[in-house]
Order: structure tokens, then C-alpha cells, then sequence
């Protein structure tokens, strides 16, 4: 850790002594004394003493559990600056949007710090009172006289940019410490965006938790940052209930997850879970083994395979054939066929779950005896009701009105049984569509089945028929368009009492089912009415390179206007045509070695089939590389990416060899265009392209 990081307190009076002087010096002592403020916070809660307030040892675990994330949350990071903005208010802000925090002068960090007196030193990001900091503009100042930016060089501030926003003679201007901030070289995971979040990016994240939006926008347009960050706001403005009902971020695959997963931390958010959408189905006694086809996978992901298990799983409740007769000492009651099923066909049109209902028959069922006995004098309390529901008698007529269903089973006889499939699926799915469903070799067992990942998706919206499945309070869902219907609903069934943040490009859709629309999406998801946003301002790719990747919008995704970038870095994209296939490997080790003389990330991008030659090729050139998802670190920064998990992922430097190949790894022409548009937009600063085979039609 450099010696920067750590401001003594014999630091923090000369700071203060050079305050009086220069206006750096006396942002400098306010850091100095908020760094100081922030560790006696911290001490203080390294210091409680527990053995007090403890009754036992599982409270004190709890407890210390509880004081060990709270001291990791007052964590000072060496390497980011404690406050990043100053906001002067023309005229106090009021009580409802300072909270407590008096003054006409405040800093906007990521977290609060307050002195020992309780006073704020430095506000956090999410409060009301720093939102002008992202919002406020020389059109509309929010009553904000001076909005100050802070430069930093490692925890040491170094600069700073004011603007005047209530005075008409200043003119506006672009924000260099931004620009700069934007262009800083990518090394190590994913980072916030918090100093430097955009207005329509704000928006969004601080839209409120109970309406669930849709962001759509291109590459770069910080759809992943822009929710990541609503989390961190909405953890911070409904702290107690997403406590209770917890947050989940859903990415396309591990390694995308690892990319982003030190962000929240960052943020002091260290609760929120992360998972893919096959983590979410996965069950501990299935493993999925198996791969569809893609034209049966998409009949697996359709839709219309809710309505077909549904059916299949009502199918089970029978119309009671068979009076029921109750033996309870030396009398018998009966209850008629014809009364059983009025109860059975009560239950079914209630919008409750199937196991729900088969949970409620017995006592349904014992309700009818008691009413009998009553009739016939008795006078039966509920212990006798709760007596008759258990009698095997009734147990006997449930198990055959309205069986248990094991959702796994029905899948696998769905899938294996075409006459099974075809009663439920008829008038549904088309008798091609149902052969594509079936299984060429029949399983015998639910243990022995090789399932595939849209199996398993199957199972679970059947699992949701027996039982409602629990709901979180908010969900994030990234890359979103490549989710297919039956995944959205299986999402959307993990927020049905919250809300969710979708965040998707259409243009990056590479699956079979990817998105077409999004308010088709989201009827899927459960949630129709989700406002939908669109971030059109790229802070990735630079001009000239997102220029030449849209140049394949038209066939890929036409009507979505390219992204502009707010990157201007001349010189950004070669495309270099190779004579031959032998020279291609040595032209692309070239090319690697010339972006690491650059700082900063590189990625190598290929087919995924061209992924072992060229690992062979940087290994006999004596470069060392990575796999997407590992970290980058200063001594190696070159990973080796193949197109399929590019996705999200973002390098300053890309080497991409041969575009071609990359199309061509896709079944259609379309999804593998849109592979390579995922492929060129992953650079922060540079693209090298190498090719033999001549590029598609679009970039020739
Ligand atoms: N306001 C901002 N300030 C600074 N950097 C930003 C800002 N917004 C986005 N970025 C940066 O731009 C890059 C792209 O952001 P992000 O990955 O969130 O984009 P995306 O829209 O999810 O892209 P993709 O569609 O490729 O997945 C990231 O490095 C992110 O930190």
C-alpha cells in the first residue's frame, strides 16, 4: 500500500496548516480530517464490547458476524478517494433532503462520514442532498451555486474543477477530471462509475423500487454499471425491507460475474447475491449433462410450454368417482361422489398452487363429515375435524383425486411420452414442434436423464404450478436480451412481489431466442408495465471503432440508432488483411505484443474454435495469458477470450482474429454477425483487426 494511502494525524495538521493558503490545501486538510474521522468510526466499532448485550453464543456470532461487515464497510480504500465532489447550495437545502446534515456546503462520497460530534464530513452518494451533483445543469442549477469535481492520483486528490452553474456569464463546459475518469486504462475487475454517473444514468438508478424499468443500449452505454449502482441506491434508500427480501444480480455466465462482482463491495454493499439464470434452477439432485438442438431448445424456451405444463399438471386431479364413508367409532359417515368433486372443482378454479390445494382437500373433505355429525346432533370441535382429515379413508380419497406431482417426473414424462405430450400439447404446439420435444431414446429414471439447461428451466416452472416459489425484492437481469420466455418467467417468478431492472441490447442477442421486443419481454418477465429507458451515449468504445461496428446494425438489428461515443481517440482501429492462413498466427502475436506496450488490459478475441491453436501460438511466443474471469493484474494483463463469453466483458486493447470465423461459429448468418458486433465493441482504447478471409460484406 503506498505511503499515501494513510494520512497520520501529524499529516492532517500540516494539511490543515496549508488550508489557509490554497484552496487544494484546504480541500486536502477536509480529506486528511475525514480519513481521520472515518478510522476513529471504524475503532469505535472495533472497540464495542459485546460480552454485554450477548445472551448466548449463537447471539454473539450473530452479532459479531453483524460489527465485521460494518467495519469492512467503513473500510478506507487506498486506492479511491474518500469524497470525489463538493456541492456549495445557494440556500440550506431543507431537513427532508440534508437529513441531518446542516449547512450549505457539502462533499458527495461513497459513503458518510461524520466527525465526532456526529456532524457530516462526507455525505453519501445516494443521499437526497447529492443528487444535484449528477442532475444539476446550467439549464436547470437545483439551487446549486458551485459544483466542485476531485482529481485523483492513487487516494491522493490532485486537482479539481469547479462550475459555476447559477451564473449565467459562466459558460458551460465539458468536464475534463470526466473525461479523464472515462479514459483512465482498465486493469483488474470491472469498477464503479459513482464520481462520475451521468444524468440519464442517474435517472435510472435512482428510480424508485416498486416500478421495474427496462434499459435498452448499445455497447458501452453502461447498462451494467447503470444497475449495479440502482442496487447500491435502492440498498441505501429501502435499507430494512431488501434486507428482509434480499437483492439478486443476474449475469450471463461466471466469468461475466466475476468481472463485476467487486463493485458493490466497493460501494460498501457486500450483500447482494449474483447468479446466473441456470443457478436459479439448478436443483441438487439434478445435473444437467445433456444439450438440446437449437430448434428443440427454442420449443423448450418457448413460451407456450407454460400453458403445456400447466395443463400436464392439472391433468392429475380425477373427478372422484367413489362416496367416501368415514368409520369414527361405532359410526360410519358418507360423503357422495358428486359433493367430493364440487369441493375438488372449488378448489380448482382458486388461484392458488396445485400443492396448495392438495394441502387444503383433506380438511375441505372433513369439513363435509362435520357438517353430517352437526346435522345428525353431534357437537364436533376442530380436533375432531383435524382427526377426520387425517383418517385413512380420506388420505385414500386425496390420493387418488389429486396425486402429488413431481415436477421432474412430469418433465421427463412430458418428454419422453408422446402420447403423455401430445394430450396436453395438442392445439398448443404443432406435431413437428412435438417431436422435437421428444427424447429419441425414452429415460427410465429422473436420475438417469442427461437434462439440458432449458430442461431444468421446464422443471422449474413446474415446481412454481406445486409451489409458489419465493420472491425477492428487487432483480437485476443483465445482458437480458439472450434470455429465452420460459427463463424471463422463471426470473419474473423470483420478483413477483418486488421489482427488477432489465438491462439488455437487441443487437446483442446471440441466442436462438434471443429478445425481439422488449415489451414482449417483459409481458414474459411479469411485468408489462416496467418503463422503458434508452442510454444511447457510449463511454467504452471510441468513435471511430463504434462506427465501423455499427455499420452491421442494419442486418443485425434494424431501427436501433448507433451509440455516440464520448470517446474521441484518433487512430483507434487497423484492419489488417494477412496474405496468408500461416501468416495469421504470427501477425496476431505481433499485434498482442504491440498493444502490451500500452498500459492496461489486452484481449485476444477468436471463434471459440480457434481458441487451442492460439493458445498454442502465445505459448510457444513466450506470452503468458488468462482465461475471461480471471483478474488482470499489472504483470498480466493479456487474456485469451473466446467470442462465446466476450460478452460484457471489455479489454483497453482487443486483438480480434479473424471476423469471419467468428460469424461462421454461429448456426445462422444473423446471430453470428451479431457475435462479431459483440466482439468489436469490446475495446476501451484500441482494435486490431487480422484477417485472410475476407471480412463480411458490411466492414469489407
Ligand atoms: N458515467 C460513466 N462514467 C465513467 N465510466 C462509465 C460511465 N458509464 C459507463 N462507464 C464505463 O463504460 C464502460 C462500459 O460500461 P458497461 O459495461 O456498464 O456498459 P454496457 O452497456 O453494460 O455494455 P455491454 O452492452 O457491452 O455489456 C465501463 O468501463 C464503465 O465503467
Amino acid at each position: 500500500m503506498p505511503a499515501h494511502a494513510h494520512v497520520t494525524d501529524s499529516d492532517a495538521a500540516s494539511a490543515a496548516d496549508a488550508a489557509a493558503t490554497d484552496p487544494l490545501g484546504r480541500e486536502r486538510a477536509h480529506l486528511a480530517a475525514s480519513r481521520s474521522a472515518l478510522r476513529a468510526m471504524r475503532e469505535d466499532v472495533q472497540n464495542l464490547d459485546i460480552r454485554d448485550v450477548t445472551a448466548n453464543w449463537v447471539n454473539a456470532i450473530v452479532l459479531q458476524a453483524q460489527i465485521d461487515d460494518r467495519i469492512k464497510a467503513l473500510a478506507d480504500l487506498a486506492h479511491t478517494p474518500l469524497f470525489f465532489g463538493r456541492l456549495n447550495y445557494l440556500h440550506a437545502p431543507g431537513a427532508e433532503l440534508a437529513e441531518g446534515a446542516e449547512g450549505e456546503q457539502f462533499y458527495i462520497g461513497r459513503r458518510h462520514v461524520h466527525d465526532a460530534g456526529g456532524d457530516p464530513m462526507v455525505i453519501d452518494w445516494r443521499a437526497p442532498v447529492s443528487q444535484p451533483f449528477y442532475r444539476a445543469s446550467k439549464n436547470d442549477p437545483q439551487d446549486i451555486g458551485l459544483r466542485r469535481r476531485f482529481g485523483y492520483t492513487g487516494g491522493e486528490l490532485t486537482a479539481y474543477e469547479d462550475e459555476h452553474l447559477s451564473d449565467p456569464a459562466e459558460a458551460a463546459s465539458v468536464s475534463k477530471l470526466l473525461q479523464q475518469e472515462i479514459e483512465r486504462p482498465r486493469v483488474g475487475p470491472m469498477r464503479d462509475i459513482v464520481a462520475t454517473i451521468q444524468p440519464e444514468q442517474d435517472e435510472i438508478v435512482r428510480s424508485g423500487l416498486s416500478g421495474s424499468v427496462c434499459v435498452q443500449g448499445g455497447p458501452g452505454t453502461g447498462k451494467t454499471a447503470v444497475g449495479l449502482h440502482r442496487v447500491a441506491y435502492l440498498l441505501y434508500a429501502h435499507r430494512d425491507r431488501l434486507a428482509r427480501t434480499g437483492t439478486l444480480v443476474i449475469g450471463p455466465n461466471r466469468s461475466f460475474l466475476h468481472y463485476i462482482e467487486q463493485v458493490l463491495p466497493a460501494l460498501g454493499e457486500l450483500e447482494v447475491k449474483q447468479a446466473t439464470v441456470d443457478d436459479l434452477v439448478a436443483r441438487a439432485d439434478l445435473e444437467v449433462r445433456g444439450a438440446d438442438a437449437a430448434e428443440t431448445a427454442v420449443v423448450k424456451g418457448d413460451a407456450r410450454m407454460a400453458e403445456v405444463l400447466r395443463r400436464a399438471v392439472h391433468s392429475h386431479v380425477s373427478e372422484p368417482v367413489e362416496p367416501l364413508m368415514v368409520v369414527r367409532g361405532s359410526r360410519r359417515w358418507r360423503v357422495p361422489a358428486y359433493e367430493i368433486a364440487e369441493i375438488v372443482a372449488e378448489l380448482q378454479n382458486r388461484d392458488i398452487r396445485y400443492g396448495a390445494a392438495r394441502d387444503a382437500l383433506p380438511q375441505r373433505i372433513a369439513h363435509a363429515v362435520l357438517v353430517r355429525m352437526e346435522q345428525a346432533g353431534e357437537a364436533p370441535d376442530d380436533r375432531v375435524q383435524d382427526a377426520v382429515a387425517r383418517n385413512p379413508a380420506v388420505k385414500a380419497v386425496v390420493k387418488t383425486v389429486w396425486p402429488l406431482v413431481e415436477p421432474a417426473k412430469l418433465v421427463l414424462r412430458l418428454l419422453s411420452d408422446p402420447e403423455f405430450l401430445a394430450a396436453h400439447a395438442d392445439g398448443i404446439l404443432s406435431s413437428d414442434e412435438q417431436s422435437l420435444l421428444l427424447w429419441s431414446k425414452p429415460a427410465r429414471s429422473v436420475k438417469s436423464v442427461k437434462w439440458s439447461a432449458a430442461d431444468l428451466v421446464l422443471i422449474d416452472e413446474a415446481t412454481d404450478l406445486v409451489e409458489r416459489t419465493h420472491s425477492l425484492g428487487h432483480v437485476v437481469i443483465d445482458e437480458a436480451q439472450d434470455l429465452s420466455p420460459m427463463q424471463y418467467r422463471a426470473v419474473g417468478r423470483r420478483c413477483t412481489t418486488g421489482s427488477a431492472t432489465v438491462l439488455g441490447d437487441l443487437a446483442q442477442g446471440t441466442t436462438p431466442w434471443a429478445t425481439r421486443s422488449w415489451d414482449e419481454a417483459l409481458g414474459h418477465l411479469g411485468k408489462p408495465g416496467a418503463v422503458l429507458e434508452e442510454l444511447t451515449a457510449g463511454f467504452r468504445v471510441p468513435r471511430e471503432v463504434i462506427a465501423y461496428a455499427s455499420r452491421l446494425l442494419p442486418a443485425i438489428s434494424p431501427g436501433l440508432s448507433p451509440v455516440s461515443s464520448v470517446r474521441e481517440t484518433p487512430g483507434s482501429l487497423i484492419v489488417t488483411t494477412v496474405d496468408s492462413a500461416a501468416s495469421l498466427p504470427p501477425a496476431v502475436i505481433d499485434a498482442c505484443r504491440a498493444s502490451l506496450v500500452h498500459e492496461g488490459s489486452i484481449g485476444l478475441i477468436a471463434a471459440d474454435a480457434r481458441i487451442p491453436e492460439l493458445a498454442e501460438a502465445l505459448l510457444a511466443a513466450g506470452l503468458p495469458y488468462l482465461s475471461p474471469g480471471e483478474e488482470t493484474t499489472a504483470e498480466s494483463r493479456l487474456t485469451l477470450v473466446p467470442a462465446s463469453l466476450a460478452k460484457g466483458l471489455e479489454y483497453d486493447y482487443v486483438v480480434l482474429h479473424e471476423p469471419a470465423d467468428v460469424v461462421a461459429g454461429e448456426p445462422d448468418e444473423r446471430t453470428g454477425l451479431r457475435r462479431l458486433y459483440v466482439c468489436l465493441t469490446r475495446a476501451v482504447s484500441g482494435l486490431t483487426l487480422l484477417h485472410t478471409t475476407p471480412l463480411p460484406e458490411a466492414l469489407a
